[in-house]
């Protein structure tokens, strides 16, 4: 008998290490000779991180939700691995994405045969946890969309446990403790440091349809996505704002523009170039910390800076980049 594609589906919430995950198992599935796919979604129409996963079958989606706006892009992609398969399938949701409706595009009947979905892994992000739960720090849609990310996880991996203290890592332990079930396991990482047999682990026993029907209450308004817009995506009020055509940074000068931007901007990414060096550099921007990293030197990217918060005011973060770095008014 055909062997049925094993799928796996990344969520969390944005900048809690998902793609970290992704790079381990991905390494991992490599060393095990098996042939991997990968869908990428992405909010904005540009995904910085494509130059990690080279050598892979990937698929992006980006520009929209794939568990909302570009459902239909998910099913056709779907559809591609089945003419085309491989062995293992791994598909990371924007940090937005409702996974419930990724599961119910794979429950899909006429998939049956072909997909085996075996895990659904919520990334947690300890250090935000307390203040995404908190109604002075966070709006509705955000506490509910980390409520059906972790009550539909078969493993939640409650990651960044380096930034906080033991005693508001027991807190959120046991806050996550009472939204799921006793057979999902909590388990802690930096760095998504969980041994890959764990991530492996199948742990989809069988797919509870009308359980994925009833929970598929998407936090997002697909109406509210414009698509004519390539400058930013509307996710609800979770927007993802563009700059392109940068200038060749000053190191000091990007750092403490960053740091000064709104508090409502949780996630940056992007590839940009410094004074005095040749090659380009990867940003990150996640739980308030900035990373750096070069880029390969052979790896051609174009530099490009994405903003992601709620409620942007995109305006206002075009002026004060301009103004910092054009001396434009
Ligand atoms: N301090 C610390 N940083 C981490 C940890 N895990 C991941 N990071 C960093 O956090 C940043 C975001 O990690 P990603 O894996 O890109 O997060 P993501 O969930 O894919 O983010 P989105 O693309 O926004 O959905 C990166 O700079 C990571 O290196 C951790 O355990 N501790």
């Amino acid at each position: 008998m055909k062997q049925k594609i094993q799928v796996y589906v990344l969520s969390g919430f944005l900048g809690s290490g998902k793609t970290t995950v992704l790079k381990r198992i991905v390494e991992e599935c490599k060393k095990q000779d098996k042939q991997l796919g990968i869908i990428l979604n992405e909010l904005g129409d540009t995904n910085v991180e494509n130059h990690l996963f080279d050598n892979e079958k990937m698929v992006e989606l980006l520009n929209g939700c794939i568990c909302c706006s570009i459902q239909d892009d998910l099913k056709q992609t779907l559809d591609q691995f089945v003419k085309n398969p491989v062995d293992t399938l791994l598909i990371e949701g924007t940090g937005v994405a409702n996974p419930n409706e990724i599961i119910e595009a794979i429950a899909n009947p006429s998939y049956i045969d072909q997909f085996e979905l075996r895990s659904i892994i919520s990334l947690v992000d300890a250090s935000n946890y307390l203040d995404y739960q908190s109604i002075f720090s966070s709006s509705k849609e955000i506490r509910t969309l980390l409520k059906e990310q972790i009550t539909c996880a078969t493993l939640i991996i409650l990651n960044k446990t380096d930034l906080i203290s033991e005693k508001k890592l027991e807190k959120i332990n046991s806050q996550l403790r009472k939204l799921i079930a006793n057979e999902v396991p909590i388990l802690h990482s930096t760095f998504g440091n969980i041994s890959v047999d764990e991530l492996l682990k199948k742990r989809v026993r069988t797919l509870n349809l009308s359980q994925a029907e009833q929970n598929s209450s998407c936090s997002c308004n697909g109406s509210e996505h414009d698509h004519d817009d390539h400058d930013h995506v509307n996710h609800a009020k979770i927007k993802a704002v563009k700059l392109e055509n940068l200038p060749v940074f000053e190191k000091k000068a990007f750092e403490k523009w960053l740091k000064g931007l709104p508090k409502d901007i949780f996630r940056g990414k992007g590839i940009i170039q410094f004074k005095g060096e040749n090659s380009l550099y990867s940003f990150q921007l996640a739980s308030r910390k900035l990373f750096l990293e070069k880029v390969e030197a052979d790896i051609k990217q174009t530099p490009v800076i994405i903003l992601i918060g709620n409620d942007l005011n995109s305006m206002s973060i075009k002026e004060s980049y301009e103004q910092t770095f054009f001396n434009r008014l």
